[in-house]
This record gives structure tokens, C-alpha cells and sequence, in this order.
């Protein structure tokens, strides 16, 4: 890799990859340095501007005993979050095809716990998502207490919707048909409901039989996405506590499709589905140095060097030993 001239910023690889269009920037953080500001990952996520990606997925060392590694997953908005299931899928492959490992049953490390990735041929992967979480302090949700089905004022009229984490925190809507649900009027204003202390991730669900599904999802920090695997997995969840959906369902996506299994209460989501791998790509990246604020910006210097936001000092994210 070409070292670039001193105090001219370092250069970093990373992989464009997709869950059935959910697409993400992944970074090994093993073999190389890794240090991107909040507001740079909001400028790489720019899809006019930047890379353009929903998620940048960072591959870490393991930080506990019998785990493979640490995962960690950044929305387009530059926020931390908990869980990917798409991203996880995909990172099942980066973590092979860039030969960090052989293993086809792959131990991952997240901000919420452990989950398990098994590869299967021709890019499949199935994540064991763990156990969805219901008690709404947990997910969190503001409920005086659990139930399948909470009510919520939004905009002036109220709303039926389930509250399930899989790690980050999900609200399930049952509609009748995905492609006239109000999605963009309804998820950012769900996404960011003072009942969801920590905002959700907002699924709008179609039962087409009891082993069938539509699913469409306003994601948190990112908006509607092609696809969103945790969503995917909250939705089954949902629709087998309203008795609508059977254990195991193929959840259709903008993206394509899902298939996802739960045995009930106490038991972990299963979630099986495709991966892709675009382009290998090499960035500069700005010195340590947050970069001069330019008088002028040349129209299509898109380096990401060349920020077009004021730059606000904040922590910088590094890869942690
Ligand atoms: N926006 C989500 C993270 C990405 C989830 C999604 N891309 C998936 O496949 O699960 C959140 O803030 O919790």
C-alpha cells in the first residue's frame, strides 16, 4: 500500500458489500490503523459526496475468551449501534474472503453479546441473533408494562405497534399492504418517539400468510433501506406474539428475501439469507488534524478530506486494543 507523504492523512482499504441491497463500508481494523471522526463516517456515507453506504462495519480483535472477533456497526448518520443483521451476514464473508479466518462457524462480539454466523455455500450465512428481547426496559420502551401489542400517539393519532430488541430496539407496525404504508411520514417520526429513549428502528409489516411476509423498514440513524435483517427478525417476532405468523417465514424485503425462525419465547432468532461483495476500494483519509476549513470548495473534490460540513471536534472512533 502506498504510504502517503508525511502529514498528508493515511490510507485505508475497505470492501463495499450488501445484504440484499442494505449496503455497507466494511474496514478490517486488524491489519491496518483505523480512526474515522462521527462527522467523516457521515461524510463517507454520502452517497453523492462520499462512498455512500447505510452501515460502515468495522472488523476488531476479539475482546473476550472464545469469541473470533469484534464486530462494530456505525450508522450513515455516524451513530454506534448494538446489531446488524445483514451487516452480520456480510462480515461472516469479509472475515473469510480476506482470509482473517477458515472458519465456517464464526464466534462475533457486539455491543449487545455474542452472536453466531454459520457459512453455508454460494454466500448464504445464517445468524443466530440471540434471544429477542420483550421487557421494555430492556429494549428500551417506555411501557408501565409488557405487552404484545402497545398503543402510541403520534402526530395525532394513535398507532398499534410491538417492541422487540435484538440488540437494538425495533417498533412493529401490521399494515395492510407495504407499498402504501406511510413510511416516510410515519418511521421518522416513530424513529425518534419519546417512548424510544434510545430511538428504533421502525417496521412496517404485511402478513401474507402464516409463513409469508412483507417487510418494509424505516431504519434508525439511516431512514428506509433495502433490506434490514434485525427489522426482519423483530417482524417475525411481532407477528408470532399477535398470533399472526408460524415459526418459521420467509420475509420478503425491497432487497429480496429473508428467512427466519423462531421457536418461541426464551428460544433465539434464526436468519438465513444472501451476501455480495461489490468492490475493494482505497481511501486517503485526512491527517490526525481535523483538515483547514477551505474559503472556497472546488464543485466535485470529493475526497473526504475535503469536508463539507464545519468540522465539530468531537472523539475521533478508533479501533480499541
Ligand atoms: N439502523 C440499525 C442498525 C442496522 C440494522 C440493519 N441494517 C440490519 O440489517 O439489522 C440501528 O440503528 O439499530
Amino acid at each position: 500500500m502506498n504510504q502517503p507523504r508525511r502529514g498528508q492523512g493515511s490510507m485505508l482499504n475497505f470492501t463495499k458489500m450488501h445484504g440484499l441491497g442494505n449496503d455497507f463500508m466494511v474496514v478490517d481494523a486488524i491489519s491496518q490503523p483505523f480512526r474515522l471522526r462521527p462527522e467523516t463516517i457521515r461524510e463517507l456515507a454520502d452517497r453523492h459526496f462520499g462512498i455512500g453506504f447505510d452501515q460502515l462495519l468495522v472488523v476488531e480483535p476479539p475482546g473476550l475468551p472464545d469469541v473470533d472477533f469484534r464486530y462494530r456497526i456505525f450508522n450513515s448518520d455516524g451513530s454506534e449501534v448494538e446489531q446488524c443483521g445483514n451487516g452480520a451476514r456480510c462480515f461472516a464473508r469479509f472475515v473469510r474472503d480476506q482470509r482473517l479466518t477458515n472458519k465456517k462457524v464464526i464466534r462475533v462480539q457486539t455491543a449487545k453479546g455474542v452472536i453466531e454466523l454459520r457459512v453455508g455455500r454460494g454466500g448464504m450465512v445464517t445468524v443466530d441473533m440471540g434471544v429477542p428481547e420483550l421487557n421494555p426496559p430492556a429494549i428500551p420502551f417506555a411501557a408501565d408494562r409488557r405487552k404484545d401489542v402497545y398503543t402510541v400517539e403520534v402526530g395525532g393519532e394513535i398507532v398499534e405497534l410491538s417492541a422487540v430488541s435484538m440488540g437494538n430496539p425495533h417498533g412493529v407496525l401490521v399494515v395492510d399492504d407495504v407499498d402504501t404504508a406511510p413510511v416516510g411520514e410515519l418511521g421518522p417520526r416513530l424513529e425518534n418517539h419519546p417512548r424510544f429513549p434510545a430511538r428504533a428502528n421502525i417496521g412496517f409489516l404485511q402478513i401474507v400468510d402464516r409463513t409469508h411476509a412483507r417487510l418494509r423498514v424505516f431504519e434508525r440513524g439511516s431512514g428506509e433501506t433495502m433490506a434490514c435483517g434485525s427489522g426482519a427478525c423483530a417482524a417475525v417476532v411481532a407477528g408470532c406474539l399477535r398470533g399472526l405468523l408460524d415459526n418459521r417465514v420467509d420475509v420478503e424485503l425491497k432487497g429480496g428475501h429473508l428467512v427466519i425462525e423462531w421457536q418461541g419465547e426464551g428460544s433465539p432468532v434464526m436468519m438465513e439469507g444472501p451476501t455480495s461483495s461489490v468492490f475493494e476500494g482505497q481511501l486517503r483519509l485526512p491527517g490526525d488534524q481535523p483538515p483547514r476549513r477551505r474559503r472556497s470548495t472546488r464543485q466535485g473534490d470529493t475526497r473526504p478530506g475535503h469536508q463539507r460540513q464545519q468540522n465539530r471536534h468531537r472523539q475521533p472512533v478508533t479501533s480499541k486494543p
